[in-house]
């Protein structure tokens, strides 16, 4: 089954804060494309990534999954289409690698199952995805970071959803099993799955995927196809870098050249140079 995921004029704000955390988005991605959400650190691509997973709710607007408000589509239901790889955490647990990529079949088992050849082909399938076969037996807590992030992935395609949402899936990887999972949501959306992923990387982004959407501070700076989007003006406005960007056999290509100016993030200045500091230390 192939669904779409829309967000319909999002904004998320929470008390205290005098400026909402997403202003008025727009969102769509289709089945069929990998689109990258992209932005400075606390732009909002986490914030937005939960929103459209249904794991939290937008001050106002909607998430439309294929036709269906979200809020209207079963739990049961919506775990069933929707999978989401949330950024590595540490945890406590103490299961068996076969254990976690299990928990993602749990909403297709009825509540006391044992689990059926379907449910063991997918995982076995999702370890393998991931280069992780042969690790079933392995306790989660002697796992590196990476080997973590892999497990997850596979869990979140053991759920054979139609709809893939990964927040920052490459951070723990090494270069090879970066190429190698973007690779994998390249192919994952060829059969259909409408995949979205927060990446810091844009090299990563202009190489894999269609489309994308840069958030600045919780606004839409630009959406669109993959090229339309990563241009050398919006990642000196929005990252604040210098950038060349290339095509070459069909391929996007991103080479930072330089830091343009201070984010407006930026720590502020150390030095007090104010008279009663220079008076201080004398
Ligand atoms: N519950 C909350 N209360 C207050 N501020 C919040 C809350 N949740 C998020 N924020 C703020 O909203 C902004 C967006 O956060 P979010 O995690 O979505 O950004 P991000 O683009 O994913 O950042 P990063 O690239 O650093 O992971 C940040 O300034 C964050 O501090």
């Amino acid at each position: 089954m192939t669904l779409s995921l829309r967000g319909e004029h999002l904004m998320y704000s929470v008390r205290g804060r005098p400026l909402p955390i997403l202003d008025d988005i727009e969102f769509t991605a289709v089945p069929g494309q990998v689109t990258a959400l992209l932005g400075p650190n606390g732009s909002g691509k986490s914030t937005l990534l939960h929103i459209l997973a249904g794991v939290a709710s937008p001050t106002s607007g909607q998430v439309r999954l294929g036709d269906r408000p979200l809020q209207d589509v079963p739990r049961r239901e919506r775990a069933r289409h929707l999978a989401m790889m949330e950024q590595a955490s540490d945890t406590d647990t103490d299961l068996a690698v076969a254990d976690v990529v299990a928990l993602g079949r749990l909403p297709h088992r009825a509540r006391l199952d044992l689990e059926s050849p379907r449910d063991v082909a997918a995982c076995t399938r999702g370890l393998s995805s991931v280069g992780m076969t042969g690790t079933e037996h392995r306790r989660w807590q002697t796992l590196s970071g990476g080997e973590r992030q892999r497990v997850h992935a596979a869990r979140a395609l053991a759920q054979e959803p139609s709809v893939l949402l990964l927040d920052e899936p490459t951070n723990h990887l090494d270069i090879r099993h970066q190429h190698q999972l973007l690779s994998l949501l390249n192919q994952l959306a060829g059969d259909g799955l409408t995949v979205v992923v927060v990446l810091h990387d844009l090299s990563l982004a202009a190489q894999y995927c269609d489309r994308a959407m840069v958030l600045d501070s919780g606004r839409v700076h630009a959406a669109g196809e993959i090229a339309d989007v990563l241009t050398p003006t919006a990642l000196r406005q929005v990252f604040g870098v210098d950038a060349q960007i290339t095509r070459a056999d069909g391929r996007l290509a991103v080479q930072i050249l330089g830091v343009t100016a201070p984010q407006p993030t930026a720590l502020p200045a150390l030095r007090d140079s104010s008279p009663a500091s220079h008076a201080a230390h004398r």
